[in-house]
């Protein structure tokens, strides 16, 4: 049986619109994640999908509608404010110290952790750290990048800069995590790599992970649940089986997304 605190949502988005001049990116979109749910947000290029993330991370105050974390009203407040309710997330272009060795690289969001106050854990809830996310060498065994500790974050490969930029969001010990497409460009085998992983760091870490991907086919057999956007309106919100066989995401997106993986 889920506790109380579970079943209450974690993050919710309540009508949350963002315009840029004459053009609405987000669309009236109210949604709301609870604890240790592995969300995926699928949708056509364009469709809103990183500007909704910017939105719930606090990166892009919203034009209307509202945010909240833990019931607190974040809305238009700092990224650093929903950063301190366990918020981390990573860009679509992965952000590491290129100069410095990844270890230091995870030295860095360790850092940041220990600043947060206490009280802002879940629910008032003093959860002990998971030991998997005591120190950088602990991090970096479950990411798979012991062996490139010492190199500079500059030189592993595109990949490996990807998985350094989920290491260093664990390091501030999150309990949501926001991942935007870091798939993209990944060969078939690193795709399944990735997705065991952010299972894993569900499973595990107890963590709410939304996952913003375009490897449709992965990404729905690993996730429980999948948001659609289309031209920032959400127009599914249901379980992998229930959005497949919706005909306005396969109208609007799925068709024409699974013929060209399934193609290459
Ligand atoms: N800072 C901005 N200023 C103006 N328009 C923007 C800005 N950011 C995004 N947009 C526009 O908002 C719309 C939604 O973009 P967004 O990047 O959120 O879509 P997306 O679903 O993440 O797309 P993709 O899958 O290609 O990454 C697009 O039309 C985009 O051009």
């Amino acid at each position: 049986m889920a506790t109380e605190a579970q079943q209450r949502p974690l993050l919710e988005a309540r009508n949350v619109t963002v315009r840029f001049g004459g053009l609405t990116a987000v669309d009236d979109v109210s949604v709301a994640f609870r604890r240790a749910e592995l969300v995926g947000i699928i949708g056509p290029n364009g469709a809103g999908k990183t500007t909704f993330f910017n939105a719930i991370s606090g990166v892009q105050a919203p034009s209307a509608g509202r945010l909240l974390l833990e019931d607190e009203d974040l809305t238009g407040r700092a990224p650093h404010r929903f950063a301190a309710h366990g918020l981390a997330r990573t860009f679509q272009t992965p952000r590491v110290f290129a100069d410095l060795p990844v270890q230091q690289n995870i030295e860095f969001g360790l850092k940041f952790a220990g600043r947060r106050p206490r009280k802002y854990w879940l629910w008032g809830e003093e959860a002990s750290v998971p030991w998997t996310l005591r120190d950088a060498p602990r991090i970096l065994q479950l990411i798979g990048l012991a062996p490139q500790a010492a190199l500079p974050a500059g030189a592993i490969t595109p990949s490996q800069q990807r998985l350094l930029e989920i290491g260093m969001a664990l390091a501030t010990r999150p309990r949501m995590l926001l991942l935007d497409e870091v798939a993209a460009g990944l060969t078939e085998a690193e795709l399944e790599d990735m997705a065991r992983l952010i299972r894993r760091l569900r499973d595990e870490l107890d963590l709410t992970v939304v996952w913003i991907e375009h490897a449709v086919t992965t990404l729905l057999r690993h996730v429980e649940r999948v948001i659609v956007l289309h031209q920032g309106r959400k127009i599914a919100d249901g379980t992998p089986r229930e959005v497949t066989a919706n005909p306005e995401v396969i109208e609007a997106y799925l068709g024409d997304e699974m013929v060209s993986e399934e193609a290459a």
